[in-house]
């Protein structure tokens, strides 16, 4: 990749990732808590799946960041994303929002924008749900998406600026920006939206990138850049969904930070 693109490139995070794995506090919902631990492991972050309001705060304060995904909503989940956001802010953490499925009823809608106006660090969502999150139409159905990254640039644009959170659009083809700067990120599968939880567990890989990154913008580059290299890998040889969701894994742990640099397919946008 452009080397200029960003200051330090996912290499350069994978590295820092591997030398010291950052504790990573996942709010996430049933379907994903076992995929996304298994995903944060073997990409080389620790995942705590902490959501309890009693103890959210508490551990928010010891993790190296938090993510919160709203895929499974409930009202002692909100409790405990509201007081575990707290947390982090306290303690100079990041935070990362994945607004699963935000477009599809009146509590998603209510609960995305009250955790938006909670100032995220990032934001990870495929195109329905950024364009719901921007006020824009959305055609997704339930938690899937189904317009295409394209579209939802210009919200993702206009929602990284009025926000001032760093937005990460996926895709086939994955978009991110700050408001100012943009780029691409080519690679991945078909196989991957196939596979359940893929992508609220790569909201929790942005959530350990930011752990060691100086740069929100680096960390969600970094993130979709070690997903769409290992989803490019494991894609090679897979007779299926079933037999990719292996390789992924395998291809997430066995990516060093040199091919990730030398395989990532990054353009400026
Ligand atoms: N058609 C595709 N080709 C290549 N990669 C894809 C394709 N669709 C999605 N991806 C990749 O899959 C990963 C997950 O993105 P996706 O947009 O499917 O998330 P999501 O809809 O939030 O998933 P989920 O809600 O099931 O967790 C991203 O790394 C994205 O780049
Ligand atoms: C299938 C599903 N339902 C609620 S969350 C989730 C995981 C993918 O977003
Ligand atoms: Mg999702």
């Amino acid at each position: 990749m452009d080397m200029s693109m960003t200051q330090q490139t996912p290499g350069v995070l994978l590295s820092r990732l591997r030398a010291e794995p950052p504790l990573v506090q996942c709010i996430t919902n049933f379907v994903a808590m076992n995929i996304a631990a298994n995903v944060l492991l073997a990409a080389g972050a620790s995942p705590a799946m902490v959501s309890d309001a009693e103890e959210a705060n508490e551990f928010a304060r010891i993790a190296g960041a938090l993510t919160v995904n709203i895929g499974t909503l409930s009202a002692p989940f909100v409790a405990g994303m509201r007081t575990a956001i707290e947390g982090a802010q306290a303690a100079g953490r990041p935070w990362v929002l994945d607004p699963v499925a935000c477009q599809a009823t009146a509590l998603r809608r209510r609960t995305a924008a009250d955790l938006l106006a909670l100032t995220p660090t990032i934001i990870r969502g495929n195109a329905s749900e950024i364009l719901a999150l921007a006020g824009e139409d959305s055609r997704g159905q339930g938690v899937d998406g189904r317009d295409s990254v394209e579209t939802a640039e210009a919200g993702a644009r206009h929602l990284a600026e009025t926000s001032g959170a760093v937005v990460a659009v996926t895709g086939e083809v994955d978009f991110v920006t700050d408001g100012t700067r943009a780029v691409r990120i080519a690679g991945g599968s078909p196989y991957m939206p196939l596979n359940t939880a893929l992508g609220c567990s790569l909201t929790g890989l942005c959530g350990a990138y930011a752990a060691v990154a100086d740069d929100p913008f680096d960390a969600a580059v970094g993130a979709l850049a070690h997903y769409a290299v290992a989803g490019s890998r494991a894609h090679e040889g897979a007779a299926g969904p079933g037999s990719f969701g292996v390789r992924f894994l395998d291809a997430l742990h066995g990516l060093a930070p040199g091919a990730l640099d030398a395989e990532a397919r990054v353009s400026q946008a």
